[in-house]
């Protein structure tokens, strides 16, 4: 399953967010957006997921979802949002739930994506037993159990230590080395952005137009051992984007 963002622009009241979005987020395809803060790229991944309608252009998505498939486009954000009384089996299990999947289809779709997660041994743990790390594997298990085409992810690991960050970014290649899921993946982190994406969208600071489409042709499995060439194409992201950011920052210093 694809999604195509065409020609999306938006504002709120007079103020122009973004402008002009074009690009496809292809089958298994992990798509990172960047940009300076507030160019518009949580609005961007609202758009995509249909939460918000754009001033201009549209959102699309192409293909069969697969088989199973409870949710095409399944969101996961920065906090977590788990329930605080329901163990992380019972966090799971709501989405499916609400999806009236009868209960022993759900056990064992809950034990399969606790097992992928490596989180089999926390099924009856409640959130706040839960290191942050582990309560975003949590999060991405939950997203997981509805067979998502797309996952649209909010910045999932900046709430992060740098140390848990890693572990999860291998646990996220490890999952889609398994099944190759389509992301588009919204991060402030160029590292994660190198690690993860097999394009980088970087966008200018607000109104948000593309600068530039950064192509990264290396198969996800090798990027820990080339980490020279990974480091020069976040350079090479870093460049496009600094004089942007700088210009965010001072925008905003104005403002406050
Ligand atoms: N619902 C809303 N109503 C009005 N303005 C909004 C709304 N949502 C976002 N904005 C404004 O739109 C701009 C873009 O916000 P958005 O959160 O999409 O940017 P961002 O790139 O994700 O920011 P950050 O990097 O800081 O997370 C900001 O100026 C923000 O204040």
């Amino acid at each position: 399953m694809q999604l195509i963002l065409q020609g999306i622009s938006h504002r709120y009241g007079g103020t122009n967010v973004l402008e002009d979005i074009s690009f496809a987020v292809g089958d298994g395809e992990i798509v990172c957006i960047v940009g300076p803060s507030g160019c518009g790229k949580s609005t961007l991944l609202r758009i995509a997921g249909g939460l918000e309608r754009p001033g201009e252009g549209e959102a699309l998505i192409a293909g069969k979802a697969p088989e199973g498939s409870l949710n095409p486009l399944t969101y996961i954000f920065q906090d977590f949002a788990l329930l605080p009384w329901r163990t992380v089996a019972g966090n799971v299990s709501l989405v499916l739930e609400d999806h009236g999947i009868e209960t022993k289809r759900r056990r064992a779709i809950i034990d399969d994506v606790l097992s992928r997660t490596n989180l089999s041994d926390f099924a009856h743990a409640l959130p706040r037993q839960l290191s942050g790390g582990m309560k975003q594997r949590v999060a991405i298990a939950r997203a997981l159990a509805v067979k998502p085409a797309i996952m649209l992810m909010d910045e999932p690991l900046s709430a992060l230590d740098s140390q848990t960050r890693e572990l999860l970014m291998d646990d996220l290649v490890a999952l889609w080395q398994r099944e190759r899921f389509s992301a588009c993946y919204v991060t402030h982190n160029l590292a994660e952005a190198v690690r993860l994406g097999r394009r980088i969208v970087v966008l200018s600071r607000r109104p948000g137009r593309i600068r530039e489409v950064v192509d990264i042709d290396m198969p996800l499995a090798e990027r820990p051992e080339r980490l020279v060439e990974l480091e020069k194409l976040q350079r090479r992201v870093w460049e496009i984007m600094r004089e942007e950011a700088r210009e965010a920052d001072r925008e905003i210093s104005d403002v406050a």
